[in-house]
């Protein structure tokens, strides 16, 4: 039987048939306590789903489906290293690098606790060297900047986290520039490599895999510009100017990064569920290492509040089955992440990576084809600058969405009123805007009276997520509730989140269109493809008879002035 067949959703249903499109205005002027009911608070996060369009009853249908569904012995078999990724044959055991040392976890027989708080220590031994000055450049330059290069979870979480914390950086490590460098086209390593010098350049090469083209591309290019710069051998300049973070330490001493300077990590982390390991050297070069352990620290709080909690008290579970609710019983498939808070801006890109990297998925477990809908389509903004944008459409549009409206409670305590207004000018606009969203213009005298074009239906259901305030404990809180979230609702939806077996087609059907852009007559692919790499070829044959012509023109007119 698949879920969709199953008591529980059957029940959901019929529930969803009760409550249809009932407005939730209606709910709020029936029951004055929603708030109160509704709203949850853990682990330094507060969540409010009373703009929801659900009741007591809907939660109780959806902890019943989380029940049937054995929720409770897969958030075990989590954390205890059972394999959860059974495409790849492997567990998933991120939370486990946020446990603290004590606690020790054996699987396979290995203490892998142990091994984790190893190469943390030597992640934060490398990082204290380039605060302090003692990790040298070739010409015995201190490191100045410190390039990331690295793609999807190699580089999102850490740059996400980064710009979130930077202000808890302490002052003696603020003269280290950390930069970020992902794209494959190479325009963000261009423009860089203008602005920093060489010999004071560290480049710390992120990959899981230490295949990924596109981190290998932009490293190529990062390694000659060194020794273009200076002179000196592909040795010495990979002992000076890089780091490797890998799983796959053969690879990245085959492209020249010395022992000495690899940290590893392991496979059964998954890419984007890795800052939390190694590949977060990046945000405590930062923040520094003790504000890398408070991060972990809260990540970890989140961690047990998943492990213990009753489900019905369970955030990471409610926010999951709430969103299961609306996409499959009020067929919702737009989901809008909205933080108030310029310090959380690239928290939607790092959240379309976690969700539909691994929820987007249409085969169960048992190699099914599903047919109920699994993730939605994510995105978001900077609230206050979405405003200005796609909100049209979230109020008067066709699309139902669903929202996240994200912000911290207390901002700028200590750096004036006039910030501080401004923090309260965002908060109120967060409100305003869910308020519309979920009320529409029902809440305003005579709104029946506005034209058409005026009028608000509302009915857009929202979570508001508070953190008391933005800190490294509350941050590590907020990203691990998002990713059990994402864990629960591939339990219920049966589907595995930690294989990304779509992404690789394109990856072998590229290497293979690199060729046929050598190639002026082919005609190996669909007729697009080949007229699109004609079309550059083309192009390209037009600039070099241009440069060819421009030369001609300068060797005639200095043959002229000699005469
Ligand atoms: O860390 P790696 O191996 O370079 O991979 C980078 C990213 O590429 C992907 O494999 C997708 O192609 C992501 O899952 C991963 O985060």
């Amino acid at each position: 039987m698949t879920v969709n067949q199953s008591p529980a959703w059957n029940a959901l249903t019929e529930h969803a048939k009760d409550i249809g499109q009932s407005p939730i205005s209606k709910l709020f002027t029936s029951d004055p306590d929603r708030f109160k009911k509704l709203s949850y608070s853990a682990a330094n996060c507060m969540l409010d789903f009373s703009k929801q369009r659900i009741t007591q009853t809907t939660i109780e249908g959806l902890i019943n489906l989380a029940e049937q569904q054995n929720l409770q012995q897969k958030i075990e078999a989590l954390f205890k290293g059972d394999i959860v990724n059974p495409s790849e044959n492997r567990p998933a055991l991120h939370t486990a690098l946020r446990q603290p040392e004590k606690e020790s976890l054996i699987v396979n027989g290995t203490d892998i606790s142990a091994e984790i708080h190893h190469s943390l220590v030597q992640m934060e031994s490398l990082v204290d060297q380039i605060h302090n000055g003692q990790w040298r450049g070739y010409d015995g330059s201190p490191i100045k900047h410190v390039v990331n290069i690295g793609v999807g979870g190699s580089d999102l979480g850490p740059l996400m986290t980064c710009r979130a914390l930077s202000q808890f950086a302490p002052t003696n490590i603020r003269h280290i520039d950390l930069h970020f460098v992902s794209s494959m086209d190479g325009s963000q390593l261009a423009q860089l490599l203008d602005r920093i010098d060489p010999p004071s350049t560290l480049f710390i090469v992120s990959s899981k895999s230490f295949s990924t083209i596109d981190t290998l591309a932009n490293s190529n290019t990062a390694r000659e510009w060194l020794i273009n710069a200076s002179g000196m051998s592909i040795e010495l300049i990979s002992q000076h100017h890089f780091i490797g973070i890998t799983a796959s330490p053969k690879k990245a001493a085959e492209w020249g990064i010395p022992e000495k300077n690899q940290l590893h990590f392991w496979d059964w982390t998954g890419g984007r569920y890795s800052m939390w390991s190694v590949i977060g050297m990046a945000i405590a070069l930062k923040v520094g290492n003790s504000n890398f352990r408070e991060f972990l620290a809260g990540a970890n709080t989140m961690d047990s509040h998943f492990r213990e909690a009753p489900l019905a008290e369970n955030l990471p579970v409610l926010l999951a089955m709430i969103g299961i609710w609306n996409i499959n019983f009020q067929d919702i498939h737009a989901h809008a992440i909205l933080p108030y808070d310029g310090r959380l801006a690239h928290l939607p890109a790092y959240l379309e990576q976690l969700e539909m990297e691994s929820n987007g998925k249409n085969v169960t477990l048992n190699g099914h084809s599903v047919d109920y809908a699994t993730c939605p389509i994510l995105w978001g903004e900077v609230g206050p600058n979405a405003q200005h944008a796609f909100y049209q459409l979230l109020h008067q549009g066709t699309e139902s969405v669903m929202c996240d409206f994200i912000a911290p409670a207390l901002r700028y305590q200590d750096q004036g009123e006039e910030l501080q207004q401004q923090h309260q000018l965002a908060l109120a606009n967060c409100l305003a805007q869910s308020r519309l969203l979920a009320l529409g213009d029902s809440m305003l005298d005579n709104a029946e009276n506005s034209p058409i074009h005026k009028r608000y239906t509302g009915n857009q259901p929202s979570t508001t997520i508070m953190l008391d305030q933005l800190s490294p404990l509350s941050f590590g809180a907020l990203i691990a509730l998002y990713e059990h979230k994402v864990y629960v609702q591939s339990a219920i939806w049966e589907i595995n989140p930690f294989d990304q077996w779509g992404v690789e087609l394109g990856k072998q059907v590229a290497t293979s269109l690199l060729n046929d852009f050598e190639n002026t007559n082919n005609t190996n692919n669909d007729s697009s493809t080949d007229g699109l790499i004609r079309f550059v070829l083309q192009q390209r044959q037009t600039a070099r008879n241009k440069e060819d012509a421009t030369q001609d023109h300068v060797s005639q007119t200095g043959k002229e002035s000699n005469q």
